[in-house]
């Protein structure tokens, strides 16, 4: 058998081990790139919890791992990163017919397309809450412990892995999070294409719609710059915590004054995240 698993590369930092990893997805039906942080702590041997990054729209696994700045914290917490790709990628896949940048390549909005031509590869749902973490748990020195954040397409999919698997992730938060996709503009190209017209099934993908039904309170932490661009067409989180607070569901938003939708804002904050996944995940 041959090893499923390609190592591009491999950087140490912080003490630990940086590794971007190939390998060929069936839920995705291509190949796919990955980023894995292993901190210093594997090297004792012990199996550390795993903290699962989605980026947002046009981002790659590099975005987190060389903008975030989270390795200084997840060494010292002992946490090892998963960042995947945003969206199935290579030949045979199809992009934007207009080559726009919110949808399609680097826009797989982490849901399982039912629609044609989508549906054979923009299975990111699948990839990310299935076959992702059991090919990390099966090859890497790490526990079933997992935790997800995101920002912006990857807060929306943090937020719907979450809320659609219960137990399986201890912690989830998310900066400047689409809450709302099937009532804002990116959400609405996006979920038209890839599940169809029936806006009734795009609900089965938004936090929103899921907090209601939610079997499991996992308390959420948002940070969302008040100088973000995005905020009152794409992202209105204040649409979630009415949602949530009718539910009675813990959402924690902080609005972060002057901040923008950028890794700049993620970088600030970042430790904060990695410390609240941290106490639900180490011990
Ligand atoms: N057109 C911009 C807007 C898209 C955007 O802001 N993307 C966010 C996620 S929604 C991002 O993380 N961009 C990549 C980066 O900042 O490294 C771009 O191409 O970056």
């Amino acid at each position: 058998m041959t090893d499923p698993l390609t190592t591009l590369s491999e950087t140490r930092v912080f003490g630990g081990r940086l590794k971007r990893v190939r390998h060929q997805s069936a839920a995705v039906d291509c190949d796919m790139t990955f980023a894995i942080f292993l901190p210093p702590q594997v090297e004792d041997g012990v199996k550390v919890p795993v903290f699962y990054w989605l980026s947002g729209l046009t981002c790659t696994d590099e975005n987190f791992t060389q903008k975030a700045g989270a390795f200084r914290v997840a060494a010292e917490l002992g946490l090892a990163i998963v960042a995947p790709d945003t969206s199935p990628r290579g030949d045979g896949v199809p992009g934007d017919p207009e080559g726009a940048w919110d949808f399609g390549l680097g826009a797989g909005f982490y849901v399982d397309a039912t629609e044609e031509p989508w549906a054979r590869h923009y299975r990111m749902h699948d990839y990310v809450t299935r076959e992702l973490p059991a090919l990390v748990e099966g090859n890497f020195p790490v526990s079933d412990r997992r935790s997800i954040a995101g920002h912006s397409m990857g807060g929306h999919g943090a937020l719907v892995c979450a809320l659609k698997h219960p137990g399986f992730y201890k912690a989830v938060s998310a900066f400047a999070p689409i809450v709302n996709p099937a009532a804002v503009p990116w959400g609405e190209k996006a979920f038209g294409r890839y599940l169809g017209p029936d806006r009734d099934r795009w609900l089965e993908w938004d936090a929103c719609a899921l907090i209601a039904k939610a079997p499991e309170r996992l308390p959420i932490l948002i940070d969302q710059g008040d100088g973000d661009g995005f905020l009152e067409a794409q992202l209105k989180p204040q649409a979630l915590v009415a949602a949530a607070d009718a539910a009675g569901h813990p959402v924690t938003l902080r609005m972060q004054p002057g901040y923008d939708h950028s890794y700049f804002f993620i970088s600030t904050f970042i430790e904060d995240h990695l410390r609240h996944h941290a106490a639900a995940l180490v011990g």
